[in-house]
């Protein structure tokens, strides 16, 4: 059986003081998570340490939005996963589409990225999606497909497992528009197909799919319950300790 994941993913909010906040709200209003649900926070960069401190004894694990895919070098700016392995950082977002839009990142640098992620032990969620205009010209699954081939490019199935892959429609992001349940479950579905395609039916079956995109309290019951999402990856909704704690309360 596939284990569920609620990912929040902070963006760029919150600075020390509010990502130390919201971790104290959290933790004072969670009860236990169910065994079968993994929960997720991924802070930006400057609250990283801090936030992983204030988590530690508790389930909640901690994940960072973006890395650099060398180990260090002459890249003013960025941050390397050797950087994030030292403290302790467990996940990583790669390939999300607010980093393909205004951060010119490519299937290239993804598989890149995914790669070093892998290669240190940071598990990875890829994010794969279409825009409006791809949905409206009926080319979803094929931009699906296209980044799915590419950005598994080369990595072998004993690591492939560990990669979580985000369907987010780029129209869905933000928007207040879901896809429906059927729509997310159906590309979910489609993307199994990819997995299958490129290793086998055994990894096709346990990969995790998650569905992102204006995922909140009163749609997520519906969303967490077809049949191949595996969990979410919250945005706003995850700024308020009350709203995540509701999703991740409906992923029992
Ligand atoms: O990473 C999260 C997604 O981009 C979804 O964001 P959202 O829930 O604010 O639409």
């Amino acid at each position: 059986m596939r284990k569920t994941l609620i990912a929040g993913n902070w963006k760029m909010n919150n600075d020390v003081e509010a990502s130390l906040k919201l971790v104290e709200s959290l933790k004072s209003l969670s009860k236990d998570f169910d065994s079968n649900v993994d929960v997720l926070i991924c802070p930006a960069f400057t609250s990283l340490y801090s936030v992983k401190e204030a988590l530690k004894g508790t389930n909640i694990n901690i994940g960072a939005q973006n890395m650099h895919f060398e180990d260090k070098g002459a890249y003013t700016g960025e941050i390397s996963p050797v950087m994030l392995k030292n403290m302790g950082i467990e996940y990583v977002i790669i390939g999300h589409s607010e980093r393909r839009q205004y951060f010119n990142e490519t299937d290239e640098t993804v598989n890149k990225k995914l790669k070093a992620a892998l290669k240190h032990n940071i598990r990875p969620i890829l994010c794969v999606g279409e825009t409006l205009e791809q949905r409206e010209c009926g080319v979803e699954k094929e931009t699906v497909k296209n980044q799915i081939t590419n950005d598994f490019a080369g990595i072998e199935k004993c690591e492939a497992e560990n990669i979580v892959v985000a369907y987010e429609p780029i129209w869905a992001i933000g928007t207040g528009k879901t896809a429906s349940s059927a729509q997310a479950n159906e590309m979910a579905s489609f993307i199994r197909m990819c997995v299958k395609d490129i290793y086998d039916l055994e990894l096709s079956e346990k990969i995790i799919i998650q569905y992102g995109g204006s995922v909140n309290k009163d749609n997520a019951s519906e969303i967490l319950s077809q049949s191949d999402i595996d969990g979410a990856l919250v945005g706003g909704a995850s700024l308020k300790a009350e709203s995540f704690l509701d999703i991740i309360n409906y992923a029992k």
